[in-house]
């Protein structure tokens, strides 16, 4: 589509929206230090180059990007083996940022293709973009939100604004109020109703309500100092509507100890609402109702809705429209549930290692920003080389959940086909991001990574591993083993094996086919030093904005996600269908042929479950 026709799109687009003009997305203005403090920050907001792209123009139709892709023949002419050999080229493609090392040199990139993807995101205004953000302006055009978890890990003195309200206080009140509460809960001070102290905690919530707190409670699970702190405390995570993930949480829990944490931004969350009914049965069914008051306690931004449930309001802990559920792991939906199983100093690190990268990312020039190359080698792979995967590869059992914590973050952000203009996308955005930590993926699904499909793979290793394992007369310890795979593979990939090595070998010329690796498979290693509470703080915001940097530069909106809403009001449907159909014997009607003749096998083969049956909680 050309420009001509897709200004066409973008109007009629307009047209048919419904509430009209105001609806039109601002047009890209530079921004200055106003709305941000502290003065060390200034020279961030220092002039930018004009801006190339009016609001209709895609980045495909720019030079930067028709360079990039002419330039995708060059770089088909290289190899990794030899790109390997270019020290200069590799020392180049190093950075090291507050203990994070990051080496991109088995990108299948020279400099040559960095100079061009730092000449597209001048052309995207990935600077300007990231000033928008920061500044609290409404980038999430179609919710007409700012976008400022950058906010919630902010120093305490920090000026950050949103509609004209420094929103800083309001999170450091947050984080006051969580401190307070998680110490009484802790110390044995807020008890249960029977008098109990509460030594369990079960947080309910769903998608970006649970992935990002899960992840990081799987990490710090193992970290020693977190551990100190959570000795006697069990934290659980109820997330699947699923009735066997209610049996699980509460197997082996007593109502008397435990509290349970209800998370969701929007307290209407289908899912959560019914695990939190559930769990409100549980605990009054054997405590009595008035024990809600002390066994339920509440995160979200709608404490309307809490109140409405039976949660006392105090009882509450709140956040704001402008953190997007997969960014809230830094508000009360992490912190909360976080500082009840280690403890508020712990939690408060891991903020400050976020922070840590926020200040780097808004402020390091690209060619030492880690999570601007980040996201601009996934547009490389993705736009130009036509890798849509990427495989995240943590040599740590400890970030067993950081893969699908990032999936979230990444596929539901930039999961888009339209500009965040509404104009349908020429080129492919978003990827597919899938991972499982090493070396237990190299027994699953390497193979395809080695000789099948190409996967551009991010390797993360940590240098020190928190629960060391030294065995007398072995070779390494437990991490060095755990290490040399994750110094292995990325050769193994970008290196392959050629029939002439092979014939050397004296391996039988019928298998040399199937022996042979091509190599030149792209991916980047990652090291931090250690993987406590900062350093997985580190980790979560360089991925967080190299997700927002990739979306700035496909020029998408990487802050709405619209496609989630169509599944659920078609099951609003099923669920009406279901209701009717066991209370009143009622045919299926209103599907389609293939959904009448499944739902109505549905109904059938259960038809044994009775129209309206007493109340039946699990018991395991
Ligand atoms: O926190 P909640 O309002 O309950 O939302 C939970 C989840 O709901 C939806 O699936 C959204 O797509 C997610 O982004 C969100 O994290």
């Amino acid at each position: 589509m050309g420009p001509i026709s897709r200004a066409v799109t973008f109007l009629c687009n307009l047209a048919h929206s419904s509430s009209g003009p105001s609806e039109i997305p601002p047009l890209p203005t530079d921004f200055g230090p106003q709305n941000f403090l502290p003065a060390s920050t200034l020279s961030f907001f220092s002039p930018v180059p004009s801006v190339e792209m009016t609001s209709t123009t895609l980045i495909c139709d720019t030079q930067p990007w028709k360079d990039l892709k002419a330039h995708v023949q060059d770089i088909k002419k290289t190899h990794l083996r030899d790109l390997m050999n270019d020290k200069e080229r590799c020392e180049s493609m190093m950075v090291e940022f507050d203990g994070m090392f990051l080496d991109y040199s088995r990108q299948c990139a020279t400099l040559d293709t960095m100079d061009k993807l730092y000449k597209l995101a001048e052309a995207a205004s990935l600077k300007q973009q990231i000033n928008r953000m920061y500044s609290g302006e409404h980038i999430n055009s179609t919710e007409n939100r700012s976008v400022l978890h950058v906010a919630l890990r902010a120093p305490r003195d920090a000026v950050i604004n949103s509609d004209g309200k420094n929103v800083v206080p309001d999170v450091w009140n947050v984080l006051d109020k969580i401190e307070d509460f998680s110490e009484k809960v802790r110390s044995g001070s807020w008890i249960g109703a029977t008098g109990k102290p509460l030594k369990d905690v079960i947080a309910i919530g769903i998608g970006g309500s649970f992935l990002g707190p899960l992840f990081v409670h799987t990490a710090l699970q193992t970290d020693p100092e977190a551990v100190e702190f959570a000795k006697g405390r069990q934290l659980r995570f109820l997330a699947n509507v699923d009735p066997i993930d209610v049996a699980r949480n509460i197997a082996g829990l007593n109502p008397e100890t435990t509290l349970v944490v209800v998370v969701s931004k929007t307290f209407t969350t289908a899912e959560t609402m019914l695990n939190a009914r559930t769990l409100r049965e549980w605990i009054s069914s054997t405590l009595g109702p008035s024990a809600v008051a002390k066994h339920m306690v509440a995160v979200s931004t709608n404490l309307t809705l809490v109140e409405k449930f039976g949660i006392d309001p105090n009882n509450a802990f709140a956040f704001w429209d402008w953190v997007g559920g997969r960014y809230s792991v830094c508000s009360a939906v992490g912190v909360l549930p976080l500082s009840l199983q280690y403890g508020f100093s712990i939690v408060e690190k891991f903020l400050k290692g976020a922070s840590s990268i926020d200040d780097h990312f808004r402020s390091a020039p690209f060619e030492k920003n880690i999570p601007v190359l980040l996201g601009l080698l996934s547009v490389w792979n993705v736009s130009f080389l036509g890798y849509p995967a990427r495989a995240i590869l943590p040599y740590s059992q400890a970030l067993e959940k950081f893969a699908p914590h990032i999936q979230q973050v990444s596929m539901e952000s930039n999961g888009k086909g339209v500009s965040i203009d509404g104009v349908p996308l020429p080129y492919e955005a978003g990827e597919i991001d899938f991972g499982e930590p090493g070396t237990n993926g190299q027994h699953s699904f390497y193979q395809l990574i080695h000789q099948g499909r190409v996967i551009p793979c991010d390797f993360i290793g940590i240098v020190k591993s928190q629960q060391p394992v030294y065995l007398k007369g072995e070779v390494v310890s437990n991490h060095d083993e755990l290490m040399s795979n994750f110094f292995a593979q990325p050769d193994a990939l970008a290196y392959g094996k050629t029939a002439e090595q092979l014939l050397k070998e004296n391996v039988s010329q019928h298998l040399i086919p199937h022996k042979t690796f091509s190599g030149n498979r792209p991916s980047l290693s990652l090291l931090l030093p250690s993987l406590n509470a900062y350093n997985i703080g580190q980790l979560l915001a360089s991925y967080e904005h190299r997700v927002a940097v990739e979306g700035f530069v496909w020029g998408i909106n990487s802050f709405d996600q619209w496609g989630v809403e169509l599944g659920k009001s078609l099951a609003t449907q099923v669920r009406k269908q279901l209701h009717t159909s066991r209370t009143k014997s009622e045919p299926v009607e209103g599907f389609n042929f293939s959904t009448t003749k499944l739902l109505t096998r549905y109904l059938q083969a259960s038809s044994d479950i009775p129209a309206d049956p007493p109340t039946l909680l699990p018991r395991i």
